[in-house]
C-alpha cells in the first residue's frame, strides 16, 4: 500500500508535524490560559475555610453514591462517589425543591428525595468562588450564546452576574478513582455555561482534550493538556469549554498524600476543641466541588421529552461546530441510561427562539430586543 500512496505536499507535511504531539502540562495559571478554554486559580480560600470544607466533605462524602447507567447492554458503575447539592435561595424566590429533577438526573434517575442542602462551608466558599468567577467574566469576551443575566422590566439592563445555583460534588479516593472523558450535559446548564471547579485535598491531574471538527481533522490535531490541581485551586471552565473540550481526571499510579496545614487559630477557637488539629488526618482523597448556574430557560420544566416519556438531555454537536454563533446542540432520549438501555431514536435540534428560551448576550445587541 505505501508503494501505491501520493507523495507529501508541503501542506500535508506540515500537518504530519502536527501530528504526535506529546500531552503538554500546564504547570501554570498563564500556561492554562494561553492554552485551554480555562482559567487556574491558585489558593482561592483562606486556608482554614479550605481546610474545614475538605474534612466536612470527606464526613459527608460517606453516604455519597458510585453513579450506575446502562452502557449497551451492562450496568456500569463510575469509579469515584458523586454528591448534589441545591443552593437554597429564598431571597430570590427559588428553592432546593426545584432542582428535584435535575438532582434525579445527576444520578441517571434513581434519586428521589429532593436534594441535599449546601452545607455552611460549601455557602462560604460559594460566596468568594462568585466573587472570582465574576472578576474573570469582567474581562473576557462573551459569547453569543451565553446567558445575559437577569433583566430589568423597565431598562435594556442586564446583571451580568454569574450566581451558582446548585453543586455537584466528587471524591476520588486513592490514585485509582477516576472519571473518564467526558463533556458535562447542558440540559440545565444551557450552550456556553461557565463552571467553577474547586479542587480539595489530594492534588490530581485535570485532563483536557479539544474534540476536533470534521472539517478541520485533516489539518490539525488535538493535544492533550494535563493540569495539576492542587488544594484549594479553582479551575473555571470558560464558555465554550463543554463544546470544544473533553475533561477528565484520569487514574494515576502514586498520588502524595494530602497533609493539611493548620492554622493554629482553628485549633484553637471555640468551635474547635484545643489540640483538633489531630482531627485533621493525612488524606489521599481529592474533593472536587463544581459550582454551576442552571439557566432559569433551561428549568427542568422547559426540558423537551422524548419518544419514552423521559426528559431528555442535551448535547453539542462538537464534531461540526462552527464559529461561536451558529453551533448546533440536540436533545436526545437518555432513557437508556435507566431503562436496561432500551432509549428511543428521539432526535431534536434545539432551538433557542421557538423555544422560548433566552436572553441570551448576542440578544442583547439584536434588533429584535431593541423593538421589544
Ligand atoms: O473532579 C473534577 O475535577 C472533574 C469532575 C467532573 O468533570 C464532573 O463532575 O463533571
Ligand atoms: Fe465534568
Amino acid at each position: 500500500m505505501t508503494i501505491l500512496r501520493q507523495p507529501r505536499t508541503q501542506e500535508q507535511s506540515k500537518t504530519h508535524k502536527i501530528r504526535g504531539l506529546p500531552p503538554l502540562m500546564l504547570s501554570n495559571p498563564s500556561m492554562v490560559t494561553e492554552h485551554t478554554p480555562c482559567t487556574l486559580h491558585l489558593s482561592v480560600l483562606p486556608p482554614d475555610l479550605a481546610c474545614r470544607l475538605f474534612y466536612v466533605m470527606i464526613g459527608a462524602s460517606k453516604k455519597w453514591q458510585r453513579n450506575k447507567w446502562w452502557l449497551f447492554d451492562r450496568v456500569v458503575e463510575s469509579p469515584h462517589k458523586t454528591s448534589f447539592f441545591a443552593r437554597p435561595m429564598k431571597a430570590s424566590g427559588r428553592n432546593v425543591d426545584e432542582w428535584q429533577e435535575a438532582a434525579r438526573f445527576w444520578y441517571n434517575g434513581r434519586m428521589t428525595d429532593p436534594p441535599e442542602e449546601f452545607l455552611p462551608e460549601m455557602e462560604q466558599a460559594c460566596e468568594i468562588v462568585e466573587k472570582v468567577v465574576n472578576e474573570e467574566l469582567k474581562k473576557r469576551n462573551r459569547y453569543p450564546l451565553e446567558y445575559a443575566g437577569t433583566q430589568e422590566k423597565d431598562l435594556r439592563y442586564t446583571k451580568p452576574v454569574w450566581e451558582a445555583n446548585v453543586a455537584a460534588a466528587n471524591c476520588y479516593e486513592g490514585a485509582k478513582e477516576s472519571v473518564g472523558f467526558h463533556s458535562d450535559q447542558l440540559t440545565y446548564l444551557g450552550p456556553y455555561p461557565t463552571i467553577a471547579s474547586l479542587s480539595l485535598g489530594t492534588t490530581r491531574v485535570f485532563r483536557l482534550r479539544e474534540v476536533i471538527p470534521i472539517n478541520q481533522a485533516e489539518s490539525r490535531q488535538a493535544r492533550t493538556f494535563n493540569i495539576p490541581l492542587t488544594h484549594n485551586s479553582l479551575t473555571i471552565m470558560h464558555a465554550s469549554c463543554q463544546e470544544r473540550f473533553k475533561h477528565s481526571i484520569p487514574p494515576q499510579s502514586t498520588i502524595d498524600l494530602f497533609r493539611p496545614t493548620v492554622n493554629p487559630d482553628i485549633a484553637t477557637s471555640s468551635k474547635a476543641s484545643p489540640g483538633s488539629c489531630v482531627t485533621y488526618p493525612p488524606s489521599n482523597c481529592r474533593i472536587n466541588i463544581t459550582f454551576r448556574f442552571y439557566r432559569p430557560d433551561f428549568r427542568p420544566q422547559s426540558i423537551p421529552k422524548c419518544d419514552c416519556g423521559v426528559p431528555t438531555i442535551l448535547r453539542p454537536d462538537m464534531k461540526s461546530r462552527t464559529d461561536g454563533e451558529t453551533e448546533k446542540y440536540w436533545w436526545t432520549c437518555y432513557a437508556g441510561a435507566q431503562n436496561d438501555g432500551k432509549g428511543c431514536k428521539f432526535w431534536r435540534v434545539m432551538d433557542m427562539e421557538r423555544e422560548g428560551r433566552g436572553l441570551c448576550v448576542g440578544d442583547l445587541n439584536s434588533p429584535k430586543t431593541d423593538e421589544e
